[in-house]
């Protein structure tokens, strides 16, 4: 391709789709509270790492904004794995909380899936409970895990075509990757999902094929612009926290710059799928209260 050929990509803007997300959920809320229901979200944080405390702040800044109800544990790093059950048993039988989620990671020596699978399944609001994600393979009703419905929420909010399309994903984590491809081979998605890892031989081989990429290895710029297919619709969900020239932490995503010059679309980081994570959450917990 040659420079003038070049293009800019549309952004995937995922403040302003969130925006209208939460617009929508504030009128439901509204509607929950005339009949007498205020949604109630927990949330349980284990530690100090900087990343997972700016995440749960804004959680709850979000529920403020809505008028949901906020309901916060939050645990020292040297919190036992006792500590732990008893916040998330607490979270359980508390009739107002409608949905909780266990802020990820947890610092070491805490049982990750002893702690997700002692959630009550009908309280799950990230939908990464194994019965949630049973659901999704199963393909009955359930919580959808918060990162994946909104990057299908993103895709489908611009009209990119899904039904028929090949997309790619990098990386095979549980909380976007493994599901991401679960979702998008629904019926109601119907796309063809690849889905490939750091060890997947001649990625480039791959992604050069996707008419969607979503990039979610968690490695900074492992996505560069000769990987990309002029016009592809490309999504970078990687959130690696790195010191920036000024020595303040700054987010980096898993795809080059450059390939907002080939690109038809982009949902950057900052600004594209993690406002989606945000507003999907919420999501979760006004439908589990609407479902009441
Ligand atoms: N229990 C969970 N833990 C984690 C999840 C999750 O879905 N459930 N995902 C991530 C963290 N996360 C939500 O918890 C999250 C990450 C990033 C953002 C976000 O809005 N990012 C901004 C950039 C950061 C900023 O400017 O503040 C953006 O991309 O625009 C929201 C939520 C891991 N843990």
């Amino acid at each position: 391709m040659t420079a003038e050929q070049r293009t800019t990509a549309t952004v995937l803007d995922g403040r302003a789709t969130a925006a209208a997300v939460k617009d929508d959920l504030r009128g439901r809320v509204k509607a929950l509270a005339e009949r007498g229901i205020v949604p109630g979200l927990g949330t349980v944080l284990v530690g100090d790492d900087p990343g997972s405390h700016a995440y749960v702040a804004g959680k709850h800044r979000d529920c403020a904004e809505l008028g949901i109800a906020s309901i916060r544990r939050d645990l020292p790093v040297d919190a036992t794995q006792a500590q732990l059950d008893a916040a998330v048993a607490e979270l359980n039988a508390d009739p107002a909380c409608h949905g909780y989620i266990v802020q990820l990671p947890l610092p070491k020596g805490l049982d990750t899936q002893r702690v997700l699978e002692a959630i009550d399944p009908d309280k799950d609001a990230d939908g990464l409970h194994p019965v949630s994600l049973g659901r999704l393979v199963l393909g009955y009703d359930g919580p959808l895990p918060c990162t994946p419905r909104g990057i299908v929420h993103l895709l489908r909010a611009y009209g990119v075509p899904l039904v028929g399309a090949h997309v790619v994903v990098v990386g095979r984590g549980t909380t976007v990757g493994r599901p991401l491809g679960l979702l998008l081979t629904r019926r109601s998605e119907n796309a063809t999902v690849t889905l490939c890892h750091t060890g997947t031989r001649d990625l480039a081989g791959h992604t050069r094929l996707a008419d969607v990429i979503v990039a979610a290895a968690g490695v900074p710029g492992i996505l560069t612009a000769d990987m990309v297919k002029p016009g592809a619709a490309v999504v970078d969900v990687g959130i690696t926290r790195v010191v920036g020239p000024d020595g303040k932490g700054i987010y980096t995503g898993d795809v080059d710059p450059a390939v907002a010059g080939v690109a038809g679309y982009l949902a950057p980081v900052p600004g594209g799928v993690g406002p989606m994570t945000r507003a999907m959450l919420l999501a979760n917990v006004v439908e589990r209260a609407e479902r009441l």
